[in-house]
C-alpha cells in the first residue's frame, strides 16, 4: 500500500498519530504509540471512519466541519475510548499536512490521562492535607525557607487571633507583624525567630506568652525536601490549661505537703494511693509503705466493725463522712482524731477516689480536759470546785429522794488559817491547803465528796449516812487534821472546824445545806473552835431577825432589860444548896421573854457577848457579893463565852470584878467549855493559871459532848466537871448513856475533881447518880433558874453559911 511507505516516519514518533484521509475521512495509518495509548492493534483502527471514533460532540462536529469544507485544523483536550472501554484524556492536535505530493490529515495524540491523574491525586493529597491541618488540635505555621509563609490553619488563626482581613489576602509582612504584636516579650521572640532562620536544621522547643493570656508551646521543626531543608513548620500548643493544671497540681501538693490535717487519698478500691507526710507521722509509717494499704487498719472506734459498715454506707449516700475515731499507731498507741471522709465520683458519678482528712484532736481534748478542770476543780488542791460540788450535791439528792434516805454536809474551815498565811508565808499555806485536801480525801469513801470553796473553806457531801455516820466522819476528820503539818523543816498543828447539815431537815438545796453547815461551823469558832456541831434551827434565824435582835440586845444593856436567875447545885443526897449557876434573862417589851438559847449565839456572832459576858460577871459578882456579906459561902457559876475568854484582858476583868465587889475568888466558878482548852492550849493554860492564882473556881460544862481528854484535865487547874444533860435525860436505862456518865464519874475521882450532874429531872436519875458515886447535881428535880430574890428559901440556913 501507497500509505505504508508513511509507516516508519509515524512509528518513530514518541505521541500517537493517525494519518486520516481527507475525502473518506478514514483512518489509514497509525503508529505503535497509538496502540499503546488505546490498548488496541493499530489494525483495529485501519480503514475506520474518524466520526465513528470520535468520543465527544467536539470531535464529531470537526470532522462533519472538515467533510463540509469548514474546517482543516483543531487543538484542544478531548476525550478517547480504549479499547478496553476506559475513556482517556488527550490532548488532541489535527491538521493537513502534505505529505510529498498528497495532502493528509495528520491527527496526532498527548496522552494527559496520567498528568491528569496525577495532578487530581495532588489535589487530593492537598486536600487531605489540608483536612488533617485543619483538623489538628494544634496550630500550624508552614514557612519557606526564606520565611515567607507557605500556609497555616485556622487553629493558628484562632490561637494568634488573625483578623479575617489578614486571613483572606498574602501579605506575609502584616502577619509576622501581627504575631510580633501579640506576644508579651516581642524582642525575646524576634531574636529566638532570627536565631531559628539562622539555623534552618535547628528544631527547637519554645513558650510563649501571649497578651491575650494564652500560653503557646511552639515546636519548630525543619521541613526537608530531597535532603535539603526548605523550610519549617511551626506546631503551636496551646497549654495554658495544661499551666494552669501544673500549678494547681503544685499548689495542691505544696498545701498536702504543708497541711497540719493528716490526708491520705484511697482509689476506687480503697486502697491508699498517696498521703502527705501529716498523715505519714500520725501513723509514724512511710509514705510508700503506706501507699496501697487499706486505711481502715489505721482507723478504731468503739463500735468496732459497725463503725466501718456505716460509715461505707454513709460515704456511699452522701459523699462524707465525719466524726471521732482513734488513729492506730505503728507503735502500738492511738490518738484520737476527727476525720472528714469526702468521696469524689467521676463524669460518670462512680467512685473515683475517697479523701479523708484527719484532724489530731490530742491537743484539743487536752485542752478540753484543762478547761473541764479549771471549770471544776480547784487549781491548787485538784478538789471538786463549787460547780462540780453543785452536780454532786444534786446526784446526792435525787439518790436520797429515790432511796428515802439522808445524806450529811461538812463545812469545814481550818482554824486560823491566816496565822500560817502570815507566818510561814503562802507556799506554807498552799501545802498545808494540799495536804488538807489529800487529809479528806483519805477519810472519805468513794461516793462521798470533798471540794474546795476556796480560802480555807472545804464542803465535804457524805452520802447515805444519817446523824451518826456525819458524826463520826467529822471526828475522823478533825483527828486526821490534828495531826502534825511539815513545811520545810517546820512541824506544826492545825486544827478545824466543822458544821453539819442533814438533808433533808436542816436544807433541801444546795444552798440552804451549805448555809446551814456554815452556821453551825460558825458557832463551834465562837465556842473555840477545833470541833464539830451540828445545825440547829435557831442558829439560822433570818439576817433581819438577827440584826432586830443585835439592835434590841444593845438597846437591853443600855435600858438594863437583861436579868440573871440562879439556878442551885445540890448536895446529890442530902440536898444542901452549894452553890448556884448564873443564867441570863431577857424580857424585851416588843419581843417578849427571849431565851437564850435563841440570843446568846447571835451576841457570840457579832461580838456583843464581851459586853453581855461582862455584865453578866458584874451582876453575879454584886449578887455573890451581897450573899456573902448576908453571911452564904456557896459559889456562884457564870457562863464564859469563848470569845470572852479570848478577850485579852479576860483575866484582869475577872480580876478586877472580884475587887470591885470585894468578892473572894473562891466564891466566883467560871464555866467553860472543852474546845476552850483545845484551841489555844498555851494561852488557854495561862490565863487558867492566873485565874487560878485569884483563887477563882473553874468548871468544864456540858462535859462529854466535846474532846473528854485526860491529858488536859491533868494539866489545866480544872476544879470541876458538869455531865451534859444530854446523858443524863437517857439514864437510866440506856447503857451507852449510863457508861458514859460513870465513866465521867470515875475520871473525876480519879483527878480529885467536883462533878454536877446538870440537868437531872426526875428521882430515878438522882437515885442512878448517887449510885454511880456523882455527889453534886443541878436540875428541875431541884429548882429551876429563878430571880435571885425568890432564892432565899433555898439558901442554906444560918447554921450551914
Ligand atoms: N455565855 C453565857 N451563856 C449563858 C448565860 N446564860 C445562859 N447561857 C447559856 O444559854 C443556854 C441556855 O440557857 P438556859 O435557857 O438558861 O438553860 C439553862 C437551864 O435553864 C437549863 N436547865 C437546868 N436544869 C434543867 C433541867 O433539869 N432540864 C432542862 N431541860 N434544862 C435544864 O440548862 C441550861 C444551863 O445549861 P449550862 O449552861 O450548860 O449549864 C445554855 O447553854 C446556857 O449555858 C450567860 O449568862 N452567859
Amino acid at each position: 500500500m501507497k500509505l505504508n511507505r508513511w509507516q516508519p516516519l509515524i512509528d518513530g514518533l514518541m505521541e500517537a498519530v493517525w494519518l486520516v484521509d481527507p475525502i473518506s475521512l478514514q483512518v489509514v495509518a497509525a503508529n505503535a504509540a497509538t496502540e499503546r495509548m488505546l490498548r488496541m492493534p493499530v489494525t483495529a483502527l485501519l480503514g475506520r471512519s474518524v466520526a465513528e471514533l470520535a468520543s465527544t460532540p467536539e470531535d464529531l462536529y470537526f470532522w462533519e466541519d472538515v467533510a463540509a469544507g469548514r474546517s482543516q485544523h483543531i487543538n484542544s483536550e478531548t476525550v478517547m475510548r480504549r479499547g478496553d472501554g476506559g475513556l482517556i484524556t488527550v490532548e488532541r492536535c489535527v491538521s493537513l499536512v502534505k505529505l510529498g505530493n498528497e495532502s493528509m490529515f495528520m491527527a496526532s495524540f498527548i496522552d494527559h490521562s496520567a498528568q491528569l491523574q496525577a495532578e487530581q491525586e495532588l489535589e487530593t493529597l492537598i486536600a487531605e492535607l489540608r483536612a488533617t491541618l485543619e483538623s489538628c488540635a494544634d496550630g500550624i505555621l508552614v514557612v519557606n525557607r526564606h520565611g515567607s509563609i507557605r500556609g497555616y490553619n485556622q487553629r493558628f488563626a484562632q490561637q494568634w487571633g488573625l483578623p479575617e482581613s489578614l486571613q483572606t489576602r498574602r501579605d506575609d509582612p502584616a502577619v509576622f507583624q501581627w504575631l510580633l504584636q501579640a506576644v508579651q516579650h516581642p524582642d525575646d521572640y524576634q531574636r529566638r525567630l532570627q536565631q531559628l532562620e539562622q539555623s534552618p536544621l535547628l528544631e527547637a522547643t519554645d513558650t510563649l506568652y501571649l497578651r491575650s493570656g494564652l500560653v503557646l508551646e511552639r515546636v519548630s521543626l525543619p521541613q526537608f525536601a530531597r535532603g535539603r531543608a526548605i523550610g519549617r513548620v511551626y506546631a503551636f500548643r496551646d497549654i495554658t490549661r495544661r499551666l494552669q493544671d501544673e500549678a494547681q497540681l503544685q499548689v495542691a501538693a505544696k498545701v498536702l505537703d504543708a497541711s497540719l490535717d493528716a490526708i491520705f487519698i484511697t482509689d476506687q478500691q480503697g486502697r491508699i494511693v498517696t498521703a502527705n507526710p501529716r498523715f505519714a507521722a500520725l501513723t509514724g509509717q512511710s509514705i510508700t509503705s503506706l501507699q496501697g494499704t487499706d486505711p481502715s487498719r489505721f482507723l478504731s472506734h468503739p463500735d468496732g466493725k459497725r463503725f466501718l459498715h456505716n460509715l461505707q454506707l454513709e460515704l456511699a449516700q452522701h459523699l462524707l463522712w465525719e466524726g471521732e475515731i482513734q488513729l492506730q499507731q505503728a507503735h502500738g498507741g492511738t490518738i484520737p482524731c476527727l476525720l472528714s471522709l469526702v468521696r469524689m465520683l467521676d463524669s460518670q458519678g462512680m467512685r473515683s477516689h475517697d479523701v479523708g482528712f484527719l484532724k489530731d484532736l490530742t491537743e484539743a481534748k487536752a485542752a478540753k480536759r484543762r478547761i473541764e478542770d479549771l471549770a471544776y476543780n480547784d487549781t491548787l488542791t485538784g478538789l471538786p470546785n463549787r460547780l462540780l460540788l453543785a452536780e454532786r450535791v444534786q446526784m446526792a439528792i435525787q439518790s436520797a429522794e429515790r432511796n428515802q434516805s439522808q445524806f450529811a454536809v461538812l463545812f469545814l474551815d481550818l482554824d486560823r488559817f491566816k496565822h500560817i498565811n502570815d507566818s510561814l508565808g503562802h507556799l506554807a499555806g498552799d501545802a498545808v491547803l494540799m495536804d488538807v485536801a489529800q487529809r479528806l480525801q483519805d477519810c472519805l469513801r468513794q461516793q462521798d465528796t470533798a471540794a474546795r470553796l476556796g480560802g480555807d473553806e472545804f464542803i465535804l457531801v457524805l452520802n447515805g449516812v444519817n446523824e451518826q455516820g456525819a458524826e463520826n466522819s467529822a471526828r475522823r476528820i478533825i483527828d486526821a487534821l490534828s495531826q502534825p503539818f511539815h513545811f520545810a523543816d517546820l512541824t506544826f498543828s492545825v486544827t478545824c472546824s466543822i458544821g453539819i447539815a442533814l438533808y433533808p431537815d436542816d436544807g433541801r438545796s444546795m444552798d440552804d445545806l451549805i448555809k446551814n453547815a456554815d452556821s453551825a461551823m460558825y458557832h463551834v469558832k465562837e465556842r473555840g473552835r477545833a470541833d464539830f456541831r451540828f445545825y440547829q434551827r435557831q442558829m439560822n434565824l433570818g439576817l433581819l431577825t438577827r440584826m432586830k435582835l443585835d439592835h434590841a440586845m444593845r438597846e437591853g444593856l443600855r435600858e438594863q432589860r437583861f436579868h440573871l436567875h440562879y439556878q442551885p447545885q445540890v448536895d446529890l443526897n442530902s440536898a444542901t444548896l452549894l452553890g448556884v449557876e448564873a443564867l441570863i434573862r431577857w424580857h424585851d417589851p416588843e419581843l417578849g421573854e427571849v431565851p437564850p438559847g435563841q440570843f446568846i449565839p447571835i451576841a457570840e456572832e457579832t461580838g456583843l457577848i464581851v459586853a453581855i459576858g461582862n455584865w453578866v460577871l458584874d451582876s453575879a459578882a454584886a449578887q455573890a457579893s451581897q450573899w456573902r456579906r448576908d453571911g452564904y459561902r456557896f459559889t456562884t457559876a457564870v457562863n464564859v463565852s469563848a470569845y470572852q475568854f479570848q478577850q485579852a484582858d479576860f483575866v484582869e476583868r475577872v480580876a478586877d470584878t472580884l475587887q470591885r465587889h470585894q468578892l473572894p475568888g473562891e466564891a466566883l466558878e467560871l464555866e467553860l467549855t472543852e474546845t476552850f482548852l483545845i484551841r489555844d492550849a498555851t494561852e488557854a493554860l495561862r490565863k487558867l493559871d492566873a485565874l487560878s492564882a485569884l483563887k477563882v473556881r473553874m468548871a468544864i460544862d456540858d462535859f462529854g459532848t466535846g474532846y473528854s481528854s485526860l491529858s488536859y484535865l491533868k494539866r489545866f487547874p480544872i476544879h470541876k466537871l458538869k455531865i451534859d444533860r444530854s446523858f443524863i435525860h437517857d439514864v437510866p436505862g440506856d447503857e451507852g448513856a449510863e457508861g458514859i456518865v460513870q465513866a465521867i464519874i470515875n475520871m473525876a475521882q480519879a483527878l480529885h475533881l467536883q462533878v454536877t450532874a446538870e440537868g437531872v429531872e426526875t428521882e430515878a436519875q438522882r437515885a442512878f447518880l448517887s449510885r454511880a458515886g456523882c455527889t453534886q447535881y443541878q436540875g428541875y428535880l431541884f429548882a429551876r433558874p429563878t430571880a435571885a430574890s425568890d432564892l432565899a428559901p433555898m439558901l442554906p440556913s444560918p447554921a450551914q453559911r
